[in-house]
């Protein structure tokens, strides 16, 4: 089953030939590159043993199982046995009492063989099923603690297609193609040591085409893994697009989109139908040649053995028990092409399924407050100014020193997105953060829940390094809402209560009235009706309240806004800022703002340019003092000053 780098390196570079320049157009809405491979250089005994951690703790069932199916495949090994007995002893002899007697053995024997196969199919179903279910779930709960840059990176189709088809393809190996590489090989090890023992000659006529065979499944198993791999790649492209293309189906609706979308889907599902051809093709030619070699060789033996019959040196009986064994051999023979096929899929499934598994869910994990770090702790206590020092009654806020980050997709000549942001939010204070378009406002904010990972300076709350926070312990302080406000298939309350792990529903309440999210009272079901997947049967304000109060439901200590008033009419607008501000009052925040109507909920505004904090003062005072500001503000100044 090993198949060599250099062989895969070759039918890489032929395949790449073949595609040549004209499926760019499918290269479309293939989205974010990661997650495809080449099946380049692996082994496909090594992909497959990486299963055996999911496959020990149903072992025994399995085993057993296969113990089960190797009997009975030799069990039909007997029937032959019976038959030259038959030929050579009752037939000959005209006893009809033999005759009857071998007929009822051969019964029995097909019975024994039909029965131990329901049983094998029986002992497997229920374990493989787990085995299946457990590898989903650990999928699951990996995609879950990897990090936001890895979500950036990956198209969400490549990650549908691994938790689905490649999973139901590992069980389908597991069940069948895994179980009886093993039968077959071993019926047709103790069935060419049967037809040897019988008439050595014609066994080794038998026996020639094995050694085509092997190079030829060893060439088919090279060239196939790399078509397979990229079956699997481009269903997983093909998911991506359908998937873009039922959520965004308002775009394609409202800009008349659907004729574009419907030729690139329809480049995807050409690049994918020509892989499956030549897929298809390779299988055919495999197939041929495996069935064909054999029966010539079947046919040979036959010519010889019917001569040496006739010419008395070799009875009837046994020519009919070699013939019926080198006919039971058939089936096992030709599966190869197939089970090695099958189990080629299964490998590149496997390798599928560990590349997302294999990725670091953490970045940089919490860490002790390393020695270096507590000088830097030092430093920035000293930096700061007097009266800002942390007392046991005066938390320290949110603090950023001279935090820089940078995207790790990012043009190497790019500059980063921030470059040494120094920002103290002082305990029970609300900052607003302005900044120009891609200014890195977002950005700053994601670092603080730690969805991306700071690559400079430092960040504290109440003076603890973000880094030395258990995970649990930093996501309980700090609530986040983003402009695009993300619900579940849940219901309205369950949506809300996500935000805290103990909230209950008074909490749920409280946080309601907050977000001025009253209107979910007046829904069919109140809060416990569903608002459809992405909760798109809301509208976008009451979308963006939900968030509001999924913020804002646990009470947290940090609060972090990214812009959340920007779908809202005037007046909810004004009923949300009023009931934001007193759930400001009583926690430290950060609030993204666009409009000075945002602004004012504030106690001060940091503007954020060129990756640092330009300027911090009140709105009022940056307007007099900053151009930039005052630029950015200009819009709505008039409505300001009104
Ligand atoms: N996942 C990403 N990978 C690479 N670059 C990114 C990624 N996300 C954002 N950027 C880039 O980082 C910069 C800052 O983006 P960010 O979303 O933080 O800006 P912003 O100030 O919040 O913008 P806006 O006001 O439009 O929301 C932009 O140039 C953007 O293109």
């Amino acid at each position: 089953m090993a198949a060599t780098g250099e062989r895969l390196g070759e039918a890489e570079s032929e395949r790449d030939t073949e595609r040549g320049g004209d499926d760019r157009g499918a290269e479309r809405g293939a989205g974010r590159d990661t997650g495809r491979g080449g099946g380049r250089g692996r082994s496909a005994t090594r992909s497959l043993a990486r299963l055996w951690p999911y496959l020990r703790p149903v072992g025994g069932r399995f085993f057993t199982a296969a113990g089960v199916a190797v009997v009975a495949s030799c069990l039909g090994l007997v029937i032959p046995l019976v038959l030259k007995w038959l030929v050579d002893g009752p037939v000959a002899d005209r006893d009809p009492g033999g005759v009857w007697l071998g007929g009822a053995l051969l019964l029995a024997l097909g019975i024994g063989e039909a029965g131990l196969f329901g049983v094998r199919r029986w002992l497997v179903a229920r374990p493989l099923a787990f085995v299946e279910a457990t590898m989903r779930a650990d999928l699951y709960r990996h995609l879950q603690r990897l990090p936001v840059s890895f979500h950036d990176r990956w198209a969400s189709g490549q990650l549908l297609s691994r938790a689905t088809t490649d999973l139901m393809l590992l069980r389908m190996f597991l069940a069948f193609p895994l179980t009886f590489l093993v039968v077959n090989g071993v019926t047709v090890l103790v069935g060419f040591a049967i037809l040897l023992a019988q008439e050595w000659t014609l066994g080794l006529i038998l026996l020639l085409p094995a050694v085509p065979l092997v190079i030829l499944c060893s060439v088919f198993e090279t060239r196939y893994a790399v078509v397979a791999r990229s079956v699997q790649d481009q269903t997983g492209d093909l998911t991506t697009v359908v998937e873009e293309g039922v959520l965004g189906i308002r775009i394609v609706k409202g800009f008349g989109r659907h004729r574009s979308q419907a030729r690139a889907f329809k480049a995807l599902t050409e690049r994918v139908r020509s892989t499956e051809l030549r897929k298809a093709r390779l299988l055919a030619m495999i197939w041929a040649l495996i069935m064909t070699l054999p029966e010539l060789a079947i046919g040979a033996a036959l010519v010889l053995g019917t001569m040496r019959v006739a010419d008395g040196e070799l009875s009837a009986g046994t020519l009919v028990a070699f013939l019926s064994t080198a006919l039971t051999l058939r089936w096992p023979v030709e599966s190869l092409g197939f089970l090695l096929a099958m189990s080629q899929d299964a490998a590149t499934a496997t390798d599928r399924f560990f590349e997302v598994m294999d990725e670091p869910t953490a970045e940089h994990p919490t860490v002790e407050q390393p020695k270096a770090e507590q000088s830097t702790a030092e430093q920035s206590t000293a930096e700061r100014p007097k009266g800002e020092q942390p007392t046991a009654e005066q938390p320290d806020g949110l603090r950023f020193a001279g935090v820089e980050f940078r995207y790790a997709d990012a043009p190497p000549d790019a500059p980063p997105v921030l470059a040494g942001v120094d920002l103290h939010i002082r305990s029970g204070e609300t900052m607003a953060l302005v900044g120009a378009t891609g200014s890195g406002k977002t950005t700053l904010t994601a670092l603080v829940p730690r969805l991306h990972e700071a690559t400079g300076g430092r960040i504290t709350l109440d003076g603890r390094d973000i880094t030395t926070l258990p995970r649990e312990e930093l996501r309980g302080l700090v609530a986040v809402a983003f402009e695009e406000p993300t619900l579940f298939s849940a219901t309205a309350g369950e949506n809300v209560l996500m935000g805290a792990a103990d909230a209950e529903r008074a909490d749920l309440a409280r946080a309601l009235e907050v977000a001025q999210a009253d209107f979910v009272h007046a829904l069919p079901q109140g809060t416990d009706t569903q608002v459809g997947e992405q909760g798109l049967s809301l509208s976008g304000g009451q979308r963006q309240r939900l968030a509001l109060a999924r913020a804002v439901v646990g009470r947290p200590r940090f609060l972090i806004l990214d812009d959340p008033l920007s779908a809202l009419d005037v007046h909810t607008e004004a009923l949300v800022e009023a009931a934001l501000r007193q759930v400001l009052a009583t926690t430290t925040a950060l609030v993204v703002a666009h409009r000075p109507s945002t602004v004012l909920l504030a106690d001060r505004v940091a503007l954020l340019s060129g990756g640092r904090i330009a300027a911090v003062g009140t709105h009022h005072q940056l307007l007099r003092d900053s151009p930039e500001y005052r630029s950015l503000m200009s819009g709505d100044e008039r409505e300001e000053d009104r």
